[in-house]
């Protein structure tokens, strides 16, 4: 008889109890069990098992899940690492490490196989008609098709030996690569930071690249050298969007023995990918943030492009930031990093300029020079559907050179705010208490916080006038003011709203780069798109970014606008950048328009020290929400008592969530073992009724 220690998710437990139960079956550390547990039935994981227990009336283990092991030691490790470093459940970074459908409340479906016919060597005459069938048959195929169209051929064909059939996980595509590879001759800048990456002893280096420097083509040669040694690579991209272009680049430099993970897969196709990893079947890894705990066995390069963005960091439970667990596994491995960016967060510039990272630096484009930035004052500019004359002369000469224009407008629906003209109220979420957007095509009113959409309406629930302001505007509006200012040109829109379908980016971006004039989109169309027609960005609403007063609007809207302009004039023409601003004196638009992050990086660092910011200090969010304003009160001032060794701001309200108000502690120390203790103490004593948030990127969500 063995006794097992049992994680169990549960919400009247406080943080990462374990529980006894016994078992006589075969049964791991890792191992999912299924459990009574009061009146009810739960799946928990095993933590530990002992031959002895002083417990009496242990209740027994109802079925094991899992026989082997689902987590191996390393990801075990790290999941004991994650729950102490962001104070947070053992349970939710379990869960997290795995695909859903070995998550603990996942039916266990095994894998579903389909039958693909490939052409087979084949012996024997063959009648005239078979013949026939046979010549007109492309491999591979699927064999339910073939049997649709004649089961008799077909089989006569699979005795004869001219079909083979092959067993394939179903749904799982091949991976085809729609450009040819050519691996460049490097230019010197490149050539020297391949050299000093792979020669230099240090582990975790910096690659601040400007845009279009050229990295992935350093990338790929590094990844190469790690392969060639039999490791694998793993290399993690910020969002869907950007996926298309590097997997593409990727996968026609090394083939298909690549296992691709990101968030638009389904179950089937994700547990796919991860046991392609798992049996060591792929060299190379490519994904999104929860690549990160692919089930590696021999790491030898992790490759993080664009570091910076804010996708790295998950915002539900458990709060990680894929940087902190890549440089746990890298180490774990002792393996290198590289962390690469054209605008680095400030977290990992400071930690590159104080000698922790090795920097190496790509500081030209090319073939080409940077982008040239016009900061277009709409103060004085004359403007029509919001598009300064500057910028619809620019976009018009495209044109004439078959050049392409990307426009960013960081808003998406038709009317971002319904404010009435008459009692100048806005229309807000009931949930949330932030303001709802139109939504032209589905004539809808949603929240862009919470997702919730309401019935659209023309009268104002307040005074019931029907007349709104007209002067705000997100991408759909601006796509139909695109098609009447330039009817003839074919017009490209990209943001959360074009792209639910899978596939949808890559299928947009194909569209574009095929025959497109003009890619309009939110924040998705900024980052790391590289089309060689490209001549012209324009960004309309370039001060939304700053107006929001976070700790971080700076560093996020200098990275946005330096990102966005970065898609310019990438390959043989110079490219041009009009930047529409109220406030072009702004020190974020002039370190922008010199292309200068070093200036940038001085300049916020320098507030961040007035202000007592990261990185100078190591800072946690405490949200705490109830539906009773006067208890989440009570709540914030119990936990704020406690924290008597680090600085507290608040608890001041933030917007609600799900019709609950909230009150918002922040914590900062110089120290970061003093925030952590501090924070494990309130969690400990608040018993789960505290969203904790360890290092922040943002203050608002
Ligand atoms: N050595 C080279 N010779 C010629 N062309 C190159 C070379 N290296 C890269 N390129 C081309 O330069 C362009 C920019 O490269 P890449 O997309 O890697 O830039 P990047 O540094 O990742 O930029 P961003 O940060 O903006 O994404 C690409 O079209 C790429 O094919
Ligand atoms: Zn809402």
């Amino acid at each position: 008889m063995n006794y097992v220690q049992v994680y169990i998710e549960h919400n009247s437990l406080s943080l990462n109890q374990t529980f006894t139960y016994q078992t006589d079956q075969e049964v791991s550390i890792g191992s999912r069990v299924k459990v009574p547990f009061g009146h009810q039935t739960l799946i928990g994981f095993v933590d530990a098992i002992c031959d002895q227990c002083d417990l009496e009336n242990v209740k027994s283990v109802l079925e094991v899940l899992d026989p082997e092991p689902l987590l191996d030691p390393e990801l075990l490790q790290l999941a004991s690492w994650m729950a102490d470093h962001y104070v947070t459940s053992k349970i939710s970074c379990l869960k997290t490490m795995l695909p859903p459908a070995l998550k603990p409340s996942s039916t266990h479906r095994p894998i579903v196989y389909e039958q693909w016919a490939m052409a087979g060597k084949g012996s024997g005459s063959l009648t005239p008609k078979q013949a026939a069938f046979l010549a007109s048959l492309s491999f591979p195929c699927k064999l339910s098709q073939l049997r649709k169209r004649s089961r008799t051929m077909t089989q006569r064909l699979i005795d004869q030996g001219y079909i083979m059939v092959e067993q394939r996980p179903k749904g799982m595509s091949k991976i085809v690569s729609t450009h040819p590879d050519h691996a460049f001759t490097l230019t010197p800048e490149q050539k020297q930071a391949v050299a000093t990456i792979s020669t230099s002893s240090d582990t975790i280096f910096l690659l601040h690249g400007v845009t279009g420097s050229g990295k992935t083509e350093v990338f790929l040669q590094l990844a190469q050298q790690v392969l060639a040694t039999g490791k694998q690579v793993l290399f993690l991209v910020p969002e869907i969007g950007l996926t298309p272009m590097m997997i593409d680049r990727v996968s026609a430099r090394f083939g298909n023995r690549i296992a691709i993970y990101h968030s638009q897969l389904n179950a089937q196709e994700k547990y796919d990918q991860y046991r392609l990893v798992k049996e060591n079947k792929v060299d190379i890894v490519i994904g999104t943030r929860s690549a990160v705990f692919m089930p590696f066995s021999n790491l030898g390069l992790i490759l993080m492009d664009e570091e910076h963005d804010a996708s790295y960091k998950q915002e539900n439970m458990p709060r990680y930031h894929t940087r902190d667990i890549v440089k746990w596994r890298a180490q774990y491995h002792g393996c290198k990093v590289v962390l690469a960016s054209a605008t680095p967060s400030l977290d990992s510039y400071a930690r590159a300029y104080k000698g922790v990272y090795h920097l190496v630096e790509l500081t030209h484009r090319i073939s080409v020079s940077m982008p040239t930035i016009h900061l277009v004052d709409m103060k004085t500019q004359k403007s029509q559907a919001g598009l300064s004359q500057d910028l619809l002369d620019a976009i018009s000469t495209r044109f004439t050179h078959q050049e392409q224009t990307i426009l960013l407008l960081n808003r998406r629906g038709y009317l971002p705010i319904m404010r009435c003209m008459d009692c100048g109220q806005t229309m807000t979420c009931p949930d949330c208490g932030l303001a709802l957007s139109y939504h032209k095509k589905d004539h809808v009113l949603m929240c862009h916080c919470c997702g919730r959409t309401f019935a659209y309406t023309d009268s104002c629930p307040t005074c019931g006038g029907h007349h709104f302001y007209q002067s705000s505007m997100g991408t759909e509006k601006l796509e139909e003011q695109l098609h009447s200012l330039f009817p003839s040109a074919h017009v490209v829109r990209m943001d959360a709203d074009t792209t639910r379908k899978k596939k949808a980016h890559q299928k947009l971006l194909q569209e574009f780069e095929r025959s497109g004039d003009i890619l309009l989109g939110t924040q998705m169309v900024a980052k790391g798109l590289d089309f060689a027609r490209v001549s012209l960005v324009g960004i309309i609403n370039a001060d939304s970014g700053l107006a929001r007063l976070d700790f971080s609007s700076n560093e996020l809207a200098y990275d946005l606008l330096e990102q966005a302009s970065g898609r310019s004039g990438r390959q043989s023409q110079q490219g041009e950048v009009y930047i529409q601003t109220f406030d072009p004196d702004q020190y974020v638009m002039r370190c922008v328009r010199y292309h200068d992050y070093k200036r940038f990086f001085k300049q916020e660092m320098q507030f961040r020290h007035l202000g007592m910011y990261p990185p100078y200090v190591y800072m946690c969010t405490l949200i705490f929400s109830d539906s009773d304003p006067a208890r989440a009160m009570k709540k914030a001032s119990q936990a704020k008592a406690m924290a008597v060794s680090v600085k507290v701001l608040g608890p001041v309200e933030i917007s609600m969530r799900q019709k609950k108000v909230r009150y918002r502690l922040v914590l900062k120390a110089r120290n970061q073992n003093t925030l952590h203790d501090c924070v494990w103490q309130i969690a400990k004593a608040m018993k789960g009724n505290v969203d904790i948030n360890m290092y922040p990127i943002l203050l608002e969500e």
